[in-house]
C-alpha cells in the first residue's frame, strides 16, 4: 500500500526534490490551486508557500515563477513518484457556480498542467512538466460542480489512452461529506484519502478509545457504492502533533493496530495512509525514523 503526502504548505519547507528522494513516499499532492475561477475565462490562482519566486501571470493570482517545482518534478518522476496537483486547501473559496465554470476550470487545469503542447493559449506554470492527476481538497463552499469537473477531466484523460491520470479527494470524515459526497457518488475517483483528523465525531483517535465512532467501515461502503467501487481508501492522519488541530495525532505505535485491522478487513479497498503534511513528517522523528518512514514500515509489516 501507498503513503501519500501533501506538499506546499509546510513551514520553512525544503524543495520538492528533497521529498522525492524519500523512499517512504509514493504519492505527492502539490498544494494548492487555492483561487477558483468565478466565471468562464477567469484564471485560477495558486499558492505553494515559500516556493516559487512571487511573480504571477499579469492580472492573476496564478504563480508564474515556480522554478523549484518545475525543476524538481522530473526528478520526482524519475524516482517513480506520482505527483498530483491539489485544488482547494484551507484558504480557498471553493464555490463552483455553474457547469460552464466547472468545465472551464477543468479545461484550464488540463491545458495548463496536463500534457504540454495541446493548447498554447493557456499558461504552463510548471513548464513542460505534466502532473499525474488532480486532487480535490475541498474544505468548504463546495458541494456542486466537482462531479462535472471530474467528468470533464476524465474526457481529456481519454485523449491520452496510453497514459494514466488520477483523480483523488480529501473529504472530512463526517458522512456525508458536504463538499465531496456528490462527486464521489457521481464521478470516478481513484483515491479517497479521508481526513480522519480535525473532526472529533469520527477521527482516528476514536479508534484508540474503542468507542465505535471511527468510521472507516462506513467510508468503505461509500466507496463500494460509488461511481468507482475499485477506488482506494486511505487513512488520512496528521504527520505530527502540531500539523493538525490539537488532540488528533496518533503515534506510530497507535497507528499500527489501526492499519493492521483495516488493511486486513478491507484488502481490496484499503489503499494506504495519507499524511498532512510532508515537512511536519520530516520534523517528526521517532527512534531515528520520520513519521512517513514509520507509516511505510507499518504498511509493509
Ligand atoms: C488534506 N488537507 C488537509 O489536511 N488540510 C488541513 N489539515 N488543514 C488544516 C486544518 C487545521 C489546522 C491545520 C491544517
Amino acid at each position: 500500500s501507498n503513503v501519500a503526502v501533501y506538499y506546499g504548505q509546510g513551514a520553512y519547507q525544503p524543495r520538492l526534490s528533497h521529498f522525492c528522494q524519500e523512499t517512504s513516499l509514493d504519492i505527492i499532492n502539490l498544494g494548492f490551486i487555492n483561487v477558483f475561477p468565478k466565471a468562464v475565462g477567469d484564471w485560477p490562482g495558486s499558492n505553494f508557500g515559500n516556493q516559487c519566486d512571487g511573480t504571477v501571470y499579469e492580472g492573476t493570482e496564478l504563480l508564474s515563477g515556480c522554478h523549484q517545482i518545475w525543476e524538481d518534478i522530473p526528478i520526482c518522476k524519475e524516482l517513480g513518484k506520482t505527483v498530483m496537483l491539489s485544488l482547494g486547501g484551507e484558504t480557498a473559496y471553493e464555490d463552483i457556480p455553474t457547469d460552464e465554470v466547472a468545465e472551464w476550470f477543468a479545461d484550464f487545469l488540463w491545458y495548463s498542467f496536463g500534457p504540454p503542447g495541446q493548447n498554447d493559449t493557456f499558461p504552463r506554470p510548471f513548464q513542460d512538466n505534466q502532473v499525474d492527476g488532480f486532487d480535490f481538497d475541498i474544505e468548504h463552499d463546495g458541494g456542486y460542480g466537482y462531479a462535472t469537473m471530474i467528468q470533464r477531466l476524465r474526457s481529456h484523460f481519454a485523449d491520452f489512452p496510453d497514459e494514466t491520470f488520477y483523480i483523488s479527494g480529501a473529504p472530512q470524515c463526517q458522512l456525508p461529506d458536504a463538499q465531496l459526497s456528490d462527486a464521489i457518488s457521481n464521478s470516478h475517483f481513484d483515491f479517497i484519502w479521508v481526513q480522519w483528523y480535525n473532526t472529533a465525531a469520527c477521527s482516528a483517535t476514536n479508534f484508540l478509545e474503542g468507542n465505535g465512532l471511527f468510521n472507516f467501515a462506513e467510508w468503505a461502503k461509500v466507496i463500494q457504492d460509488s461511481a468507482n467501487p475499485a477506488a482506494k481508501l486511505f487513512i488520512g492522519l496528521p504527520a505530527s502533533e502540531e500539523a493538525a488541530v490539537d488532540g488528533f495525532y496518533l503515534s506510530p505505535a497507535e497507528v499500527y493496530p489501526l492499519v493492521d485491522i483495516y488493511m486486513n478487513l478491507y484488502p481490496d479497498t484499503f489503499g494506504g495512509v495519507m499524511l498532512w503534511e510532508a515537512t511536519a513528517s520530516d520534523n517528526n522523528t521517532i527512534n531515528g525514523y520520520n513519521y512517513a518512514q514509520h507509516m511505510k514500515h507499518i504498511l509493509h509489516e
